[in-house]
């Protein structure tokens, strides 16, 4: 049954697996409600607007497993976004790559809300201690190459994960005028492709363990 009193939230996830990683975390399900919503950006987007015309929520949240920028966010660790970048949106130049921004179409970058990223920030780095905020980039082609992912770095400043759902989320988000965050636990370093190195372990319990920080937080 729906508490009034407390924020309804919608987590958005891409697969089964790492919803279920996340419902692992949750002792109560009252206020927080998981769907898994494809990947890539366009399925987040559809799904993220179907279930927000479904339901009245006051928070969404776009969480997952990611690749993290080296240097910046090491495999294990948790990322709050701080900015969510749809950062292959836009034209490839002969002068290199212009954004929606430069070209003059809207904005390749949503705001998160900045209170609540930094309050949940906060509370996972009370009991986890490998905790990051940075932007969050979306794409639709995961990186495989030290080189594409050193253009990522050096295009936009302090690039911290790559994933490939926040920016659809966060687009359905904005347009019902809806509070949005990302959170991404690591699971791969962005650059060349080594399945085999993958620790989807330790970012599935990532994801349970922010979790239940989350139900604290809006409890
Ligand atoms: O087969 C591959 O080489 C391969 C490499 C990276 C990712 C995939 C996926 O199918 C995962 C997509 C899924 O996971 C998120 N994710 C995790 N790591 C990354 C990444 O380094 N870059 C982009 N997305 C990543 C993503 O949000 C999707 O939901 C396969």
């Amino acid at each position: 049954m729906m508490d009034k009193n407390k924020k309804q939230i919608l987590i958005v996830t891409a697969v089964e697996a790492e919803r279920d990683a996340i419902m692992k975390g949750l002792y109560r399900t009252e206020n927080i409600h998981v769907i898994a919503g494809g990947v890539g950006p366009v399925s987040a987007a559809v799904n993220t607007t179907k279930a927000l015309c479904t339901s009245k929520y006051d928070i969404v949240i776009s969480m997952g497993i990611g690749g993290g920028f080296v240097g910046r966010a090491e495999v294990g660790s948790i990322v709050v976004a701080n900015k969510i970048i749809a950062a292959d949106l836009g034209a490839e130049t002969a002068e290199g790559f212009s954004s929606l921004d430069e070209l003059g179409f809207g904005s390749a970058q949503l705001k998160v809300n900045q209170d609540l990223a930094t309050k949940i920030f906060e509370s996972l780095h009370k009991t986890i201690p490998n905790v990051h905020l940075g932007p969050i980039l979306t794409l639709s082609t995961v990186t495989g190459t030290a080189e594409t992912a050193a253009k990522l770095t050096n295009r936009i400043k302090g690039a911290t994960v790559e994933a490939m759902e926040g920016f659809g989320v966060a687009t359905a988000a904005v347009k019902f005028d809806i509070p949005v965050l990302e959170i991404r636990t690591i699971s791969n370093p962005v650059g060349p492709r080594e399945r085999e190195a993958w620790r989807m372990k330790e970012a599935f319990e990532g994801l349970t363990k922010t979790s239940t920080v989350l139900q604290e937080v809006f409890s």
